[in-house]
């Protein structure tokens, strides 16, 4: 059976910075999805939406070339992702399910990590980040000392040191407390109208009132 997932209404033009076309997915035995297609401009938010196991990390995965497809091609900026898979890299930020921090670390040290990592100095000063994210007072503490929710703030503060265009986050508002929703939603605003895009999984409603919002709907194929 075949996923019918939204489209976007647009075709793929100069903006799009990543274009799926007729991507299929079969994990084990079953097809997760199949003819999905996704053009995703420049200040657009995709929401991918579906039930437990309907594919959503699994297509997040392909998107971000980490997951190969059965079917199908992605192409960034026009060109297949296995044809520049380092200038994609760099243009990508993926942030998957799991929080991403280093246990042993404080905040600050994982900010610095990630700086390290993406190969860039850190932009603000680590407080000053630590304070838009709501973590002032917990800088000296381990990581695996915090909440699911604080936890999941310092992985997101990743997205106030990168440049990078395209966000592919998976559930990035997981373990967040209504400010921590906020704040994401205000983060992603700016990003979108500075002229990145954003693809994202969640289970529940984005907040569509300052950003285009798309949407593909995954259905639970048996
Ligand atoms: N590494 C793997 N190997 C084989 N099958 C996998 C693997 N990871 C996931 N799957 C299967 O792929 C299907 C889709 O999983 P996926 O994680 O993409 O779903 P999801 O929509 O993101 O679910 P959730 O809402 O629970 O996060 C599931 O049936 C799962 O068992």
């Amino acid at each position: 059976m075949t996923t019918q997932p939204t489209a976007s209404p647009q075709s793929a033009d100069h903006k799009t910075l990543l274009a799926a076309t007729d991507l299929a997915s079969v994990r084990g035995e079953r097809t997760l999805f199949a003819d999905l297609n996704m053009h995703v401009r420049a200040g657009e938010v995709w929401q991918i939406e579906g039930p437990n196991g309907a594919g959503k990390s699994s297509l997040l995965r392909i998107l971000t070339g980490l997951l190969a497809p059965q079917a199908g091609q992605i192409q960034f900026r026009g060109e297949p992702i296995q044809n520049c898979r380092e200038a994609f890299h760099a243009e990508l930020l993926f942030i998957g399910h799991k929080a991403g921090v280093k246990a042993e670390l404080t905040a600050i040290e994982n900010l610095e990590f990630y700086a390290a990592v993406q190969g860039q100095p850190i932009s603000a000063p680590p407080y000053e980040l630590l304070e838009k994210v709501g973590l002032v007072g917990l800088e000296d503490i381990p990581a695996q000392r915090l909440s699911a929710g604080q936890q999941r703030r310092i992985a997101l503060a990743r997205l106030w040191l990168t440049d990078a265009p395209l966000w592919i986050l998976d559930e990035p508002f997981t373990a967040l407390d209504v400010s921590g929703i906020a704040l994401l939603e205000a983060r992603f605003a700016e990003h979108v109208a500075a002229g990145g895009a954003i693809i994202l999984t969640s289970h529940q409603a984005v907040n569509s009132a300052h950003f285009p919002l798309q949407r593909v709907q995954l259905r639970y194929q048996y």
